[in-house]
């Protein structure tokens, strides 16, 4: 699970937080939706101990990450941005190395270097050098790389930027298997419909707050509309910086 409790950051003369609250349940996918500039890289940067709030806490399975940053890290999976893979590494390799980085024996993270390649269906480049990988294949790499250590929590900001229909459906498909084994799924995201389809929990953000959050269901209920996109617009208050 994941608490981010009253969480400001002022970045310059910007306050990119304002008193940020949401929680996102275990066995969950949970939206964090937005316009450019809304908070949420800066809402996951301070998750990942990437950057310090002003004050506030980010909990992840009740370890303070500002307290105990290793700790609560293990218990997160990080899907970086899948462009920046290292290119003269195989997945296995790399795969292998992140799972060291995240505390596991040569000999733990060799198996569990091969459990994530079978399970996310890698065996074909498991062993080819990265570069020249389509976005698909750097994208389950990136993945495998996130999930290797068995982490609890799953974080992905803009997963599917850049990625193709094909892609994006697999993502989808992995990221619901991931809440069918219990785990908490966050990811952020401009794009609505991809927030509609996959969420059981959206928060809506706008000038590092939260303007409103529930089921896609919930959110049309509270907006007053008919349908997911106009109720998304009117308690955003804006359609600006967001994508259909
Ligand atoms: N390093 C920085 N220097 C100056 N301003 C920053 C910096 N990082 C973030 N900000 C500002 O903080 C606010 C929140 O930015 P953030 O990147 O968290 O938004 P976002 O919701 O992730 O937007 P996007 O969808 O465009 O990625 C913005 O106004 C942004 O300009």
């Amino acid at each position: 699970m994941i608490e981010i409790n009253d969480l400001s950051k002022k970045i310059g003369d910007v306050q990119a937080l304002d008193k940020l609250t949401f929680t996102a349940q275990d066995g969950h996918i949970t939206g964090i939706l937005g316009p450019n500039g809304a908070g949420k890289t800066t809402c996951l940067r301070v998750l990942f101990d990437l950057l310090k709030a002003d004050s506030g806490q980010a909990l992840v399975d009740s370890i303070d990450v500002a307290k105990s940053p290793i700790k609560a890290k293990r218990a997160l999976g990080l899907f970086p941005d899948p462009f920046g893979l290292y290119e003269r590494l195989t997945p296995r390799e790399y795969i292998s190395f992140f799972a060291g980085i995240n505390g596991l024996s040569s000999k733990q993270a060799k198996q569990a270097t091969q459990e994530v390649i079978e399970s996310l269906k890698l065996e074909d480049i498991a062993d080819r050098r990265c570069k020249g990988f389509s976005q698909g294949q750097r994208m389950k790499t990136a993945l495998a790389q996130a999930i290797v250590h068995k982490p609890k929590n799953i974080v992905l900001d803009e997963p599917t930027r850049g990625l193709d229909v094909m892609s994006t459906r697999v993502l989808r498909r992995i990221l619901a298997d991931l809440r069918e084994q219990g785990h908490c799924v966050v990811f952020s995201s401009h794009v609505m419909q991809e927030v509609a389809a996959l969420c059981d929990n959206v928060i809506l953000m706008s000038k590092g707050r939260v303007v409103a959050q529930g089921s896609p269901q919930q959110l049309i209920e509270q907006s007053g509309e008919q349908n997911l996109e106009d109720a998304f617009i009117k308690l955003i208050g804006s359609d600006e910086g967001i994508a259909a």
